[in-house]
């Protein structure tokens, strides 16, 4: 069974308007609620290609309440616990013909109680399992949680994926994750780095692999994605033909897809094809990717 972990759940709010103007009135010409987060995004698109998978996490208030009524609309199962104050974050997601601006809520505060709780669900993860552990953390816990949980599961053969930024992500290196997927631009700010062109980001993707990731896949927005694999092998895909209409989640999308695609054949080459692809039909559509958009892209690809 995969499992995804998500800290902070967000209602995600995304709007259109041709200009966004800071300090007046802006009227959106289109509007959009969508229950989000990263591990829940995965969760969405793993089923959409479908596997099964449990979304774990902290939620609270209205906003908790319609994240988990959406996800369990697209036939997700999930095990969330409770928090007894304040609300899921709404994150406001502002796009226009020039620019994306985000706006992303803080969450609500989670208590050393309900983190055993979750650690206690994880404690009956088994060996095989697949635990995703995406997204950023409430400010008010350590930047080391992620890191206490894998040490936790260590030598129970679970495989985790993790799909953070910074400490979050540099600091659970040491505990072999099974894949880790940095963006370009958060592979560069870890290591305080330009990266100029794809052999820098394999030198830097390499660094994390001696560093102890197993799997490092770096994503490159419209540039396509690199994956650095523990057999060796380095494979770089551009991306399919399309036009950019969302790019929220293509991230998730692309680790909901390499994970199909591992569970499907195997191969670390074919689950890398099938994230680029799955990344890129999320892109292109207002909605995470369906397993139709992913396999039309697919054959586009050079694999
Ligand atoms: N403009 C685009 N055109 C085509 N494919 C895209 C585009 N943007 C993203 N993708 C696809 O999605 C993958 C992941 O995108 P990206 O690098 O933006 O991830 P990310 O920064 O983690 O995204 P997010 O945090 O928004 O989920 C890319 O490798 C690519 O396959
Ligand atoms: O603040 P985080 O946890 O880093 O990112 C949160 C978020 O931007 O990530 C998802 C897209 O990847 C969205 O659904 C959500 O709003």
């Amino acid at each position: 069974m995969i499992y995804t972990v998500t800290f902070n759940p967000a209602i995600d709010y995304i709007v259109r308007m041709p200009e966004f103007v800071p300090g007046a009135t802006n009227r959106v010409n289109y509007e959009q609620v969508l229950g989000g987060g990263k591990g829940i995004n995965v969760s969405i698109v793993l089923k959409n290609l479908g596997i099964d998978s449990t979304a774990l996490g902290f939620i609270s208030g209205f906003t908790g309440k319609e994240i988990t009524r959406q996800l369990h609309s697209f036939g997700c199962k999930s095990d969330f616990i409770e928090l007894p104050d304040g609300f899921s974050r709404i994150n406001v997601k502002i796009k226009t013909n020039e620019q994306e601006t985000e706006v992303n809520g803080q969450g609500p505060d989670i208590p050393e109680n309900a983190i055993e709780e979750l650690f206690a669900k994880l404690d009956k993860l088994t060996a095989g399992d697949t635990l995703v552990l995406a997204g950023s953390i409430p400010k008010t816990l350590p930047d080391d949680i992620y890191e206490k949980i894998m040490a936790r599961l260590e030598n129970r053969n679970i495989n985790i994926v993790v799909d953070a930024t910074k400490n979050l992500l540099l600091n659970v290196l040491k505990y072999r994750p099974f894949l880790i997927k940095p963006n370009n631009h958060e592979l560069a700010e870890m290591f305080d780095v330009t990266l100029t062109c794809n052999d820098d980001i394999i030198t830097y993707a390499k660094k994390l692999q001696d560093m102890g990731a197993k799997n490092v896949l770096v994503s490159m927005g419209k540039d396509g994605a690199i994956l650095v694999a523990e057999d060796g092998s380095i494979t770089y895909s551009p991306v399919p033909k399309g036009k950019l209409v969302n790019s929220i989640g293509a991230g998730d999308s692309m680790v909901a897809g390499f994970l199909t695609g591992y569970i499907e054949t195997n191969s670390y080459e074919k689950a890398f094809y099938m994230g680029v692809a799955t990344g890129s039909a999320s892109a292109f559509s207002e909605n995470l990717a369906t397993r139709s958009e992913v396999e039309a892209l697919l054959k586009t690809l050079n694999n």
